[in-house]
Formats: C-alpha cells, sequence, structure tokens
C-alpha cells in the first residue's frame, strides 16, 4: 500500500474543486418514503455487490489523498448496516482527518447517536417530512415520528449538532406545514431546510407538478416572520441561508431543480454497489468496485476518481427533459 502523496485538488473541466464526497453505504431503508422508493419490488442488492466496508475505506482513503475533505454517509438508510459505527470511527481516523457527515432518516438515531459521536461523526442531518404521526405514516409508509424526534434531541445531546433538518415539501402533501417548519427555528437550534421536490420519484402519484417551486417556499416562511439572509461563509453547499431575527436556528432552502447551484457544485458520489456517480441527475456511472476487486493499485483507483471528474457534467438538464436519475432510485444513490 502506498502513502498518500500531499494532498492535491480534484478539479473537473469546469474549474470546481471537488472535495466532497457522498458515500452510500447501503441501498436497504427501513423507511418507504413514497417520493423515493416503492412499497413492492425492492430488490436489494446481494450481499456480494455491495462494497465491504473495508472496500468503502480505502475509496475514502484515495478520495482524501486526491483532496476530498469531507464526506457525507448516506444511503438508503445508513443507520441500518451494521457496525456503521466502526465504520465512522475508521473514516474519521483517516491521516486526512475528513470532517464526517451523516445523512439519515433519524429512526434510529436515539439508539446510536452518543456513539455516532465518540466515534468521530461531526454533524447529522435528518429528513423529516412532517411533524404530524398520521402524515408520517402516509409519506413513509411506517411509524416512527417519535423516534425521529427523539433522534433528532439524542443528536443535539451527543453534540452532533447543529441538526440540519431536511424537510421536502410537496403540494397535496405536506406543503401546509413549511410554516410550522420554519418555526421551529424560533425555539431550537437546528437548521431547517426545504429541499424542492425533484423529479425522480418511487410513486407515481408523486408527479413533478408536486413540486413546491422555491418562490412559494419563500412566501410561507415570510408569513411567520420577516427572514434576514445569512451570510454564506466559504463553500456552504447548495442552501440559500436565512434567519429569523433572534432566532437559535437557522433556514435553508435548497432549489434543487428551479435555480440550480451546479456551478458551484463540489460534490461526488460512490454508489453503495461501488459505482461513481459525477452527477446525481446525470447517468452516468463509473466502476470502482470492479477494479478494486481486479487488484487495481491506489494510483489506479485514484485515476478512476480522476476520469470521473473529467466527465463530470457541467449541470443537471431535468428542466429541459424528464431526464432524471437514470436507473437508479434517490435512495440508491443517496441522495
Ligand atoms: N441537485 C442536487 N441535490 C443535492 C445535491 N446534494 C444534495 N442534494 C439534495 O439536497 C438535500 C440535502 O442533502 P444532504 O444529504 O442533507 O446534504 P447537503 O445538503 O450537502 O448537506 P450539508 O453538507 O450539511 O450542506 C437532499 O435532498 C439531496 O438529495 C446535489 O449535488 N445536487
Ligand atoms: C435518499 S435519502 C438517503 C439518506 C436517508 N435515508 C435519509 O432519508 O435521510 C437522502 C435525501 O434524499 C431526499 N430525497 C429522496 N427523494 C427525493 C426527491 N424525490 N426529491 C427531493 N429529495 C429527495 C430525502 O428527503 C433525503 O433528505
Ligand atoms: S428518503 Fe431516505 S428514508 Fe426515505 S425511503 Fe428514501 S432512503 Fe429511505
Ligand atoms: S445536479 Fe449534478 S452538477 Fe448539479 S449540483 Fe447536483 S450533482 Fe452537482
Amino acid at each position: 500500500m502506498t502513502e498518500d502523496p500531499t494532498p492535491v485538488s480534484l478539479a473537473d473541466r469546469f474549474g470546481r474543486h471537488l472535495d466532497y464526497l457522498r458515500l452510500s453505504i447501503t441501498d436497504r431503508c427501513n423507511l418507504r418514503c413514497r417520493y423515493c422508493m416503492p412499497e413492492e419490488g425492492v430488490a436489494s442488492l446481494g450481499h456480494d455487490a455491495v462494497l465491504r466496508y473495508e472496500e468503502l475505506l480505502r475509496i475514502a482513503r484515495v478520495a482524501c489523498g486526491l483532496g476530498v475533505r469531507k464526506i457525507r454517509v448516506t444511503g438508503g438508510e445508513p443507520l441500518v448496516r451494521k457496525g456503521v459505527v466502526g465504520f465512522i470511527r475508521d473514516l474519521a481516523a483517516l491521516p486526512q482527518k475528513p470532517e464526517i457527515t451523516l445523512t439519515t432518516n433519524g429512526l434510529r438515531l436515539a439508539e446510536l447517536a452518543e456513539e455516532l459521536g465518540t466515534a468521530g461523526m461531526s454533524r447529522v442531518n435528518v429528513s423529516l417530512d412532517t411533524l404530524r404521526a398520521d402524515r408520517f405514516r402516509d409519506i413513509t409508509r411506517r411509524d416512527g415520528l417519535e423516534r425521529v424526534l427523539a433522534g433528532i434531541a439524542a443528536a443535539d445531546r451527543a453534540g452532533l449538532g447543529p441538526v440540519k433538518i431536511n424537510m421536502v415539501p410537496i403540494a397535496g402533501v405536506n406543503e401546509d406545514e413549511i410554516e410550522e417548519f420554519a418555526r421551529l427555528t424560533l425555539a431550537h437550534p437546528w437548521n431547517v431546510r426545504f429541499i424542492e421536490f425533484m423529479p425522480v420519484s418511487g410513486d407515481l402519484e408523486y408527479a413533478p407538478e408536486r413540486r413546491v417551486p422555491v418562490e412559494r417556499i419563500m412566501a410561507a416562511l415570510e408569513r411567520v416572520a420577516p427572514l434576514v439572509e445569512e451570510p454564506r461563509t466559504g463553500p456552504a453547499g447548495p442552501a440559500r441561508l436565512y434567519r429569523y431575527a433572534g432566532a437559535p436556528g437557522g433556514l435553508g432552502v435548497i432549489p434543487a431543480v428551479s435555480s440550480h447551484f451546479c456551478g458551484e457544485c463540489n460534490r461526488l458520489r460512490v454508489t453503495s454497489d461501488g459505482r461513481i456517480r459525477p452527477c446525481l441527475f446525470s447517468g452516468e456511472e463509473i466502476d470502482l468496485r470492479a477494479a478494486i476487486r481486479a487488484g487495481a493499485s491506489d494510483e489506479e483507483l485514484a485515476a478512476i476518481f480522476r476520469r470521473a471528474a473529467h466527465v463530470k457534467p457541467d449541470r443537471h438538464h431535468l428542466e429541459d427533459s424528464s431526464v432524471g436519475t437514470g436507473q437508479r432510485r434517490m435512495g440508491q444513490i443517496g441522495g
């Protein structure tokens, strides 16, 4: 095994520096959110198809050697994979000490938050689309609102904050809760982010027309109290940031579809079966797993990452056609 060279930057053809890796560690999930995956017929990847933790760790190490500074562990639901805490510990201990974050539905967070914090996780983002138990059951096809809320509280206590809460407003489903979510920031130190629904649905009922455009989200936020725009420090990611004066929590709006933030994109993704996705919304994938299992060296893996950076498109084209995520659902890519 070779030592990592002095960190370099992984740049693409458009001058963007790719220093953020979204690593999906499983395609399995303990929920079935209607906008993400169908109830039935979700064939999980076979055991051998999914990368082993050693393989994922090696990928992360090679990526960090290329300048990746932040790794977001995602899924499917990352907290359903056995051994996830040990894996987080190993990631946090990589020589480059990347920032380790997690995107989760929160169902298992109450039991794992403390261990995750001790393992070296910096922060968590929790996906939550409703504060009503019956609606939670309708959207996710499972029970669990109380557990998610307990998970958020546990993450706070474990120092995994400020917790970001990701809410996807969908017309006719939960759009009427935008204000209630926004009010949470008046009482809690959470950053509540509203994400435009993306047309990659698991359920036909959730058609693109259900997307609540950013203007409507903003109007709902402004009905609660005047918004103060927050300065963006560094690569803040895709969210536009706001706050109500004096509130402990913050607000974010992620215009994933309408006013895309591709010009500032710093992400690469690796799916749980070892494919690099240069862009969430391009079907192009580059196989790392085959290379790893054929005995590729670290240099060869780094070359595959460079190739992925090279083919990263300048932007998505969701507004031009019905382009989606190719053959993959969101839950298979990790969002
Ligand atoms: N279009 C698009 N959407 C993205 C991208 N990255 C994340 N999202 C969406 O934004 C939402 C929030 O994603 P998170 O997993 O919380 O990650 P993040 O927004 O990068 O989180 P931070 O690192 O805390 O800013 C999810 O619905 C993602 O699908 C991206 O590169 N492109
Ligand atoms: C695919 S999930 C994976 C991680 C974890 N299971 C969770 O739900 O946080 C990552 C993110 O994608 C978002 N997502 C899934 N389908 C979406 C869609 N059609 N439009 C917008 N966001 C979506 C979810 O709300 C979640 O915040
Ligand atoms: S959004 Fe997350 S929790 Fe919901 S089905 Fe998709 S992967 Fe599972
Ligand atoms: S759509 Fe593609 S290029 Fe645009 S921000 Fe997302 S991953 Fe980056």
